[in-house]
């Protein structure tokens, strides 16, 4: 891959068991995985690079844990997205209410964040109509009046979710986004190891860090931690900004 080089900070948000994870899995490592249902603690963050004509933009992805115990938390990890991926289950209407609750919550606090609307386990209602819950025009409409993207997906089968990500990325290669690239931030670290119980362990308390957002990421991916979070993501102030 060459060309300049775009980072891109994109959150998973949706109520828990939606499928966030699976989303992620599929996209970034082509599975789709069997077995115990695990909720996301906290959150997880994983990184894909994909060439956009003349750059390569890195998703760093943030899948957040969709159950309200961690809603303070999820708060965390959409500050400073410019891109967010709400997602709810095309068979449970309850999920729907769910992300409209997001899409408010970002509407408010992240106003320049980019929203995409993902109905997720759409091989559910393929073969039975009946199951679907989510009316496709609701969804069409809400989309149009929040001026959203919308898709659905199923990571089962690995249906429309290349494409999802794809427009993620495309729509980040052409936006301001890129003066994200390069800059210095000044970082509040939190950082959690998944014990891979009932809570996640502090290793690390918080640090304040001026590094730049993506040695950050890959730090954390290079040392093995899989769950972890970033808080206070915010420019540092101009005096501070190396020139
Ligand atoms: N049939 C089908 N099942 C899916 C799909 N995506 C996820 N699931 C199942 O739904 C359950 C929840 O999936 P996760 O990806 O863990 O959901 P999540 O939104 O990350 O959940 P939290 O971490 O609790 O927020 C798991 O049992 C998955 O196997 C899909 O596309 N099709």
């Amino acid at each position: 891959m060459s060309g300049q080089r775009v980072d891109a900070k994109v959150v998973m948000l949706g109520k828990e068991s939606v499928g966030k994870t699976s989303l992620v899995e599929r996209y970034v490592h082509h599975r789709f995985l069997v077995g115990p249902y695990q909720n996301t603690i906290g959150a997880a963050f994983v990184a894909k690079s994909v060439q956009v004509r003349d750059k390569v933009v890195t998703l760093g992805i943030w899948d957040t844990a969709g159950s309200e115990r961690y809603e303070a938390m999820s708060r965390i990890y959409y500050r400073g997205a410019k891109a967010a991926v709400v997602c709810y289950d095309l068979t449970d209407s309850s999920s729907f209410q769910r992300a409209k609750f997001w899409v408010k919550e970002l509407q408010n606090c992240e106003e320049h964040c980019k929203i995409y609307l993902c109905g997720t386990k759409s091989d559910l209602i393929e073969g039975d109509r009946s199951a679907r819950q989510v009316d496709f025009h609701d969804v069409q409409d809400f989309a149009e009046e929040i001026q959203a993207q919308y898709f659905e997906t199923s990571s089962k089968t690995g249906h429309n979710v290349e494409e999802l990500f794809r427009k993620v990325a495309e729509d980040y290669s052409s936006t301001t986004f890129e003066l994200m690239s390069g800059e210095q931030y000044v970082v509040t670290l939190h950082v959690w190891k998944h014990t891979g119980l009932i809570r996640p362990e502090i290793i690390i308390g918080a640090k304040e860090v001026h590094w730049k957002l993506p040695d950050i990421m890959f730090h954390a991916l290079d040392v093995g931690w899989n769950v972890f979070g970033v808080a206070d993501l915010s420019r540092p102030p101009p005096e501070q900004r190396p020139r």
